[in-house]
Formats: structure tokens, sequence, C-alpha cells
């Protein structure tokens, strides 16, 4: 027996999902509509997150049962416990690894919903009931899910740049106003904001990338040449560097990756580890090139402008530097900083 089974309701609901386009928000819609559809006694909503050479995990982003409904975003998750997976139970671990739309337990109660994104594993619904599900119940389940993944879909290509399949310089704007809202909702946003860092702990950070000496690839092999470096090296990004970071094409041969929270030591790390593949690709006829980067850390209560200007003046002293590296913005001279903010600001 379902709740809002009559039309006007599911109009009012579908309406609702499909109005949204924060991810985080529409998770929760589906799971508002999906509960009191069901007369669900719980349900969570998992993100699952695929790495490369690792079995996928599995990160808790709405839960819901009689006391209301909890929301995590994936930023207040990464902020508070950096990378911290849930440890599946064996039948929500069969889900995942099945690879199936559905499975349901065999009290016939509890139900878990794949949703995807493309061919690929997106998310995980869990349901339990205190009854069984009819073929109806079923049909009504699988048809939200559709609608879900269809609006997912749209999302996706509203956000995506066209040649890279990284996400738009438009997207990086909304994500970085996300990121810097939940850094604000941290105890320690005062210590972060009056620059009272400690190079231990762990920061979101900005970097600016730009392919070295690019133009002389367009002219010496033209543009449809230029394109396919733009490509691998955005192919090079995604196994660089892991599934919850975000990596944007700014514009042209440029590129922004958010990180975080990590130390400082890390990104490093993982930044020379990509600059390192970028220089190790043999690209045909064209041969091999080089990446530079500028890196700062997100502070609460600052725009975006401002950040990138900070990355932007480090990616200038990488260049100024010789090229095929990563600077830190916080370990350029004081007189660097000077002159640069004066052409930027
Ligand atoms: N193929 C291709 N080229 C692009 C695209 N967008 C921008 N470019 C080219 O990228 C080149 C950028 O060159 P510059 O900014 O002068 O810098 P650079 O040659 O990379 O040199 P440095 O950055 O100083 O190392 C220009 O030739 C642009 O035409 C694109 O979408 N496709």
């Amino acid at each position: 027996m379902l709740l809002k089974s009559n039309p006007s309701d599911l109009l009012h609901s579908l309406a609702e999902l499909t109005g949204l386009i924060d991810r985080d928000d529409l998770a929760a819609s589906l799971c508002l509509t999906l509960f009191e559809m069901m007369q669900a006694d719980s349900m969570d909503f998992y993100r699952v997150f695929h790495r490369t050479k690792q079995l996928p995990s599995l990160h808790l982003l709405v839960e819901f049962d009689q006391q209301g409904i909890r929301q995590h975003s994936i930023e207040q998750l990464r902020s508070k416990h950096p990378q911290a997976p849930i440890a599946p139970d064996g039948f929500l671990a069969s889900a995942l690894h099945n690879n199936g739309a559905l499975a349901i337990d065999p009290s016939g109660f509890r139900v878990i919903l794949c949703l995807r994104r493309e061919t690929e594993l997106y998310a995980l619904l869990d349901l339990t009931l205190s009854r069984g599900l009819s073929p109806a119940d079923l049909r009504m389940l699988q048809g939200f899910v559709r609608i879900y993944e269809n609006h997912i879909a749209l999302l996706d290509y509203g956000e995506t740049d066209t040649l890279t399949g990284l996400l738009n310089r438009k997207t990086l704007e909304r994500q970085f106003l996300k990121i810097v809202t939940a850094l604000q909702n941290l105890p320690s946003s005062q210590a972060l904001q009056q620059n009272n860092r400690d190079t231990g702990s762990a920061y979101f950070f900005l970097v600016v990338l730009d392919i070295d000496h690019f133009k002389r690839v367009n002219d010496k092999f033209g543009h449809l040449f230029g394109d396919e470096v733009l490509l691998t090296v955005s192919q090079i990004m995604r196994q660089s560097f892991r599934e919850i970071d975000y990596l944007f094409r700014f514009g042209g041969e440029e590129f922004v990756v958010i990180l975080g929270p990590q130390t400082r030591e890390s990104v490093g790390t993982a930044l020379n580890r990509f600059r390192e593949a970028v220089a190790a690709h043999e690209f045909a006829q064209i041969g091999t090139i080089t990446i530079s980067g500028g890196i700062t850390d997100i502070r609460p209560y600052e725009v975006l402008s401002i950040t990138l200007g900070r990355a932007d003046l480090a990616l200038y002293a990488a260049k100024d530097g010789g090229r095929n590296q990563m600077m830190f913005f916080d370990t350029l001279p004081e007189s660097e900083i000077e002159s640069g903010s004066d052409e930027l600001f």
C-alpha cells in the first residue's frame, strides 16, 4: 500500500526533484519522496567512489528514519572526517559488488537500489521497511530511480567541458562557494582566516595548472593535435588525482584542481606525481610536453578571484623559474607577491 499514490502528490514530488541542481539537495529530496511514498522505517543514501586499483568506497550522504533527516554534504564529510568511508554490512557489500539494478534481502523488508551514472555505479539507496514490497512498489521505486539518473545525466551535461569531460568554469564558482561555506562552519575557521596555519594539518587547496609552451604545439602541429594534448592531459589528471578531488578545465590550456582536505606535504606529492606522469607521456608526433602549477590553500570568507589570484602568482613564479614545476604561493618572496598583486588585483 503506497502512501503517496495519488498522481498530484507524485507530480509535485517530481517537479521538486527535477528543479534541483545541487546534488546533495537532490539526494535528500529523492530520499524524502521515497521515504514518504514507501512508508519506510529508514533509508540511507550512499555515494559510491571508484578509485583506480582499489575497491569502490561508500560515503553516507543522507540518513532518514523516524527521528528525521540527517544530511552530510561531501564537503562536510571531507572537512570533518577526511576520507572516512563506511564499512558496508554483508548485504550492502554484495549490492555494491554485484552490479545489479536492485537487491532485495531474503526477508523482503530491505531493498537496495543501485543508481547509475552512465554505466558506472554512482550511489546506493538502502531502504528498510516494516512490510514486503509489492510489484507495484518496485516499479514505482525503479521509475523514480530512472528519473533521478536522467536528471544527474542532464546536470553532468551542463557542468562539463565538452572537449575534456572535466568540470567547467561555471561549476568551479559554485563548487568553490560550497567549500568556503563548509569551511566557515568549522570550529577552526577563525584560525584559518587569520592565516594561523599549522603545516601538518589538512586544508583544502586550489591549484592552477598550465601546459608549458602550448602555443608551440598548436603552431607546429595544428589545433587538432593541440586538442588531443588537452584531452590526454585531462585523462592523466583523472588517473593521478582521487575521485573526490574536483578537476576543472578553466579555459584554453589551463586547468584547476581543488584537493582536500590534505596536508601541504601530500598535496605537493600528488601534484609532482601528476607533473611527472605528464612529462613521461609520449604524444604521437609531438613527443613530450611539460606542465606547471601554482598552489594555494582555500580560506573561509574569501571569493574565488582572490584565491585564483594567489594561485596565478605562484604559477607565474613556476613559469619564471623554468617551467615543469609546482610552486606553493606561500614560498614566494614578499617582493614577488607585491609586484604580482599590483598586476592581478
Ligand atoms: N588546440 C587548442 N589550443 C588552445 C585552446 N585554447 C587555447 N589554446 C591555445 O593555447 C595557447 C596558449 O598560449 P600562451 O598562453 O601564449 O602560452 P604558452 O605557449 O602555453 O606558454 P607558457 O604558458 O608561457 O608556457 C594559445 O596558442 C591558444 O591558442 C583549445 O581549446 N585548443
